[in-house]
């Protein structure tokens, strides 16, 4: 098991954003989090990314954890181009220039590696945000509404991403209103 989740709760002044909420990871599974508007999805993740402290409540990490993250949003600086800022990020976790070109080509964003992000639309923007989540090892990987922006082809093009990345071993949580992209991607559902 990669992850145990216990009571975890968060309270916020105006309301609630979840409350004793019971979750194990498996290693190796896709976890499909869904539920309405306002359930606690994004809250669960930030409590996960340590962005926030729970209320009160458990995570257990089981061990040691590398954790890649796809926020539902990410602000690149607008000047860089999408190669520059895949460079960047590969710099930082060491990596070679070999994996910058292989997580380019599988977000099919390396023929515009050389565009500004500023020039790109939302979906390339969303491409990118998938891609510096795929750089680098990780035993985890949480992703809040990663098709948000995808046109179909890149829906259907993510769910394989993310079932090759569960082949590798990995442990996956992602966010999602789309029941049926969550139905035939993910080994597990929960509801919040
Ligand atoms: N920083 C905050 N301060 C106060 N309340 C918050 C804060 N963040 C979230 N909440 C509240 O916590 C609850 C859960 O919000 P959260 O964003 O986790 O829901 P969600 O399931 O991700 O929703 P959506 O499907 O709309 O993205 C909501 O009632 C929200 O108003």
């Amino acid at each position: 098991m990669r992850l145990k989740v216990d009571k975890l709760t968060k309270i916020y002044k105006g309301g609630q954003g979840i409350r004793d909420l019971e979750l194990q990871l498996q290693k190796g599974e896709i976890t499909a989090l869904t539920g309405a508007n306002g359930a606690g999805k994004s809250t669960l993740l930030r409590l996960l990314t340590n962005e926030e402290s729970p209320t009160y409540g458990t995570v257990d990490w089981c061990g040691d954890q590398t954790v890649n993250f796809m926020p539902d949003e990410l602000q690149f600086p607008p000047e860089l181009r999408a190669g520059e800022v895949i460079h960047l990020l590969a710099g930082l976790k060491k990596l070679p220039v070999s994996e910058e070109e292989r997580v380019l080509r599988r977000v099919g964003l390396y023929e515009a590696k050389g565009q500004k992000v500023s020039r790109f639309s939302k979906g390339m923007r969303q491409r990118l945000n998938l891609a510096q989540c795929l750089l680098g090892p990780a035993s985890l990987l949480l992703l809040d509404e990663p098709t948000n922006a995808l046109d179909v082809e890149w829906i259907a093009k993510l769910q394989g991403i993310l079932q090759e990345e569960r082949a590798l071993g990995k442990t996956i949580l992602f966010t999602t209103h789309l029941e049926r992209f969550a139905e035939e991607t993910a080994d597990r559902i929960v509801k919040l």
